[in-house]
């Protein structure tokens, strides 16, 4: 359950049974065809294999490398958290539990979760910040029709952070009949592991997709955002031993990180224990976590999950920070560029995806994963686009 000196279990005893149990569950689900059928067999409604394309007008615009897309964007329900939220329901299930839980920031894990509830028929409580229900309204409503409970959570900076803590909180008094679906590679083990393995299916897809539009090569580099670390390191462990192909996550960095407000963790943090996990955490040196701040909810989040900081301490992926106004010129790039609106959160792997094709010649291949669609974010946006 060790990423080098990160990752395992940092919980109060009472959560070691569940986790015990949960990580039972798991590793007979993962070692059991009759699992893998029962994931396969949803691909159709998921929409899987997602697709890959060029993207003509962002790569000319940036001038360098060929940018390619990974259209996780174009899943139901609008971005990869579909892919854990229901593996997770499915090991739910085969554990006998009745009553699901999540977290949700940028709401897109909270659909997921509502949506994979739905249609298992199991009962679904989303934990939000009120901030969050603010700003991802559409998703409230989404979850809401999808038959969830929406908590909205009123303490703290009222985001993603604060939403995570209450679902754990709640989960402790209610283990028996309650799985946590977590949406993200964070938490303690074994959540990390199994959210990066029912992610890494992005990967796999990814390099299985362009060794056959490019004659068996594998892509110069693979971006993806960074929020927690679910879509970056499912898109980044199929290559990890492909050390020839560059991992580059891309962090927020909110009003720019010479200021207080981002959520730039592996960027800026430094080693600590957050949610459960040894891991990078936005804290200063006695342990007092930093309030953080992105202009998209799905990144507004002091921790990360252990697998990205094991790499960056070995140096196998890169992180790089983008503002929230450079996050703002992805949007707008992929949107009059390639006529895709991707969300917010995935507009920062958009950026750092053309700042990094930029800098390679142009007979070389990025790929950039774009995680989720805009629409929750087209009212924020649409307020501020004139001045872009
Ligand atoms: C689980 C909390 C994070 C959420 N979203 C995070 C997110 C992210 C960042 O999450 P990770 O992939 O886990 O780093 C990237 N792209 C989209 C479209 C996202 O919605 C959510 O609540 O939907």
């Amino acid at each position: 359950p060790k990423f080098g000196e990160f990752g395992g279990q940092y919980v109060p005893e009472a959560l070691h049974t569940c986790l015990a149990e949960l990580e039972k569950g798991f590793e007979s689900a993962v070692a059991d065809p009759e699992f893998w059928k029962e994931f396969k067999d949803l691909y159709s409604y998921i929409g899987r294999p997602s697709s890959l394309h060029r993207a003509e007008r962002l790569t000319e615009y940036a001038g360098g490398a060929q940018i390619w897309l990974k259209r996780e964007d174009l899943n139901h329900t609008g971005s990869h958290k579909i892919n854990n939220a229901l593996a997770q329901v499915l090991i739910a299930k085969r554990l006998g539990k009745k009553k699901i839980i999540a977290e949700t920031g940028a709401g897109q894990h909270g659909v997921a979760t509502a949506t994979a509830c739905a249609k298992f028929g199991l009962e679904c409580t989303v934990f939000m910040g009120a901030e969050d229900v603010r700003r991802q309204a559409l998703n409230v409503f989404r979850m809401r029709i999808l038959g969830a409970k929406v908590v909205a959570v009123t303490n703290g900076t009222q985001t993603l952070r604060d939403a995570t803590s209450e679902a754990f909180r709640f989960w402790v008094s209610n283990l028996e009949s309650t799985h946590y679906v977590v949406g993200s590679a964070i938490g303690p083990h074994p959540y990390p592991t199994l959210v990066r393995t029912f992610q890494s299916v992005i990967g796999q897809e990814t390099k299985e997709q362009f060794k056959t539009l490019n004659g068996g090569k594998l892509p110069n580099a693979v971006v993806a955002c960074v929020g927690g670390g679910s879509n970056s390191t499912g898109m980044f462990s199929p290559f990890e031993h492909d050390t020839e192909v560059k991992m580059l996550g891309v962090e927020a960095g909110g009003d720019g990180l010479d200021t207080d407000r981002h959520s730039a963790t592996l960027t800026a943090g430094i080693p600590g224990v957050f949610h459960g996990v040894k891991t990078y955490v936005l804290q200063d040196s006695d342990g007092q976590v930093h309030d953080t701040h992105s202009v998209s909810a799905g990144l507004d989040y002091p921790g990360v999950g252990p697998e990205l900081a094991f790499w960056k301490s070995t140096g196998r992926a890169d992180f790089v920070a983008a503002t929230d106004a450079q996050a703002l010129i992805g949007f707008k790039l992929l949107s009059q560029l390639e006529g895709i609106i991707p969300a917010l959160e995935s507009s920062h792997a958009i950026y750092g995806g053309v700042e990094l094709a930029k800098t390679m010649p142009k007979d070389q291949h990025i790929v950039i994963n774009v995680s989720g669609r805009g629409d929750k974010d087209v009212q924020s946006v649409a307020e501020v686009l004139p001045k872009l």
